[in-house]
């Protein structure tokens, strides 16, 4: 999966992945539907997906993957957890590679579960079942090895791709990820854990499937972590809303463009109601938004000597 995703991103000139960390709220009141036999959790459910399945018809050709953010369903219960499955096969049938956000661990029995619901299969019977069947999830290291081995497992047999949380984009992430070991920081130990851990995933690019979430917060940081680990590929959120800018990003890239992806979630599910793309549909204006970033990225990639072969 990870040189698909490297080929795709290549293809479209798009480091891009749209996040779908999609809230009722933010649905315009003119899409919602008039259906409201419907208790207010599937209401709210069943809107998002439409919305979803919009968005993502305005976006796929222009980005290679999204980025489907648990939490946003988990909070409509049931009816919010079918919306994000359904919204993962919407998006794999529009050709997208798709990142489930569930940002899971545990110790190995129980992470062996998880990973059989995000990438692998669930054992029935003699039966195999794909469940939510993402093409890669987002993981915690911090339990450990055990914790991670199942996802790992799970890449190899299925093809599958992980990124696990090393260097996160919020404010308070230096609190533990900064502090120094024998000489190293958290963040960089953890870099070393996940090149360990994705040794065997190494695709025809050389980027392991087994990869890292570095936020676009953290520009020097990234650098620190490139210089040990050319190999690793990174899942950069932070840019928009989260005040990352385009050269912060440069840093995670090598000179063909290669070596991440680069998140955007509130800044283009709410473009609609930025001034700048004021009267637009919110699909339209999604689409103008990753537009508008991808420009960015690739201006700021040509001065910085960085271009897609
Ligand atoms: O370090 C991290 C890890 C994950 N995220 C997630 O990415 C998106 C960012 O959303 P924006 O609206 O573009 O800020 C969101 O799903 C986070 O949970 C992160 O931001 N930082």
């Amino acid at each position: 999966m990870i040189d698909r995703l490297i080929e795709d991103i290549v293809r479209k000139q798009s480091p891009i992945c749209v996040g779908l960390d999609t809230k009722f709220d933010y649905i315009p009141a003119d899409f919602l539907s008039r259906e409201y036999s419907m208790n207010p959790l599937q209401y709210a459910a069943s809107n998002i997906f439409q919305y979803n399945c919009t968005l993502i018809d305005a976006i796929a050709d222009i980005v290679p993957a999204v980025k489907v953010q648990a939490a946003y369903y988990e909070m409509y219960g049931c009816e919010g957890m079918k919306a994000f499955h359904d919204t993962i096969v919407y998006a794999k049938n529009a050709g997208l590679v798709v990142i489930a956000d569930v940002k899971r661990n545990d110790i190995g029995a129980t992470a062996t579960a998880y990973s059989s619901a995000y990438l692998g299969r669930t054992k029935i019977g003699d039966e195999e079942i794909p469940v939510f069947d993402a093409d890669f999830a987002t993981v915690n290291g911090y339990l450990g090895t055990d914790g991670i081995a199942p996802f790992v497992e799970d890449c190899k047999k299925y093809k599958k791709g992980i990124f696990v949380l090393v260097k996160t984009s919020n404010k308070s992430s230096g609190e533990l990820q900064d502090l120094k070991i024998e000489g190293k920081t958290v963040y960089e130990r953890m870099a070393d854990f996940v090149e360990q851990w994705g040794s065997e995933c190494v695709g025809k690019y050389g980027f392991s499937a087994v990869g890292a979430v570095i936020g676009a917060t953290y520009p020097e940081q990234a650098e620190k972590i490139r210089e040990a680990h050319p190999g690793l590929f990174v899942l950069i959120p932070g840019y928009g809303a989260q005040g990352g800018s385009a050269q912060g990003l440069v840093p995670n890239f090598d000179k063909k463009g290669l070596g991440g992806i680069v998140n955007n979630s509130r800044a283009i599910l709410t473009a609609y109601q930025n001034e700048k793309y004021a009267g637009m549909q919110f699909d339209i204006a999604a689409r103008e938004a990753t537009l508008n970033m991808q420009r960015d990225i690739l201006d700021t990639f040509d001065k910085n000597g960085i271009a897609y072969e």
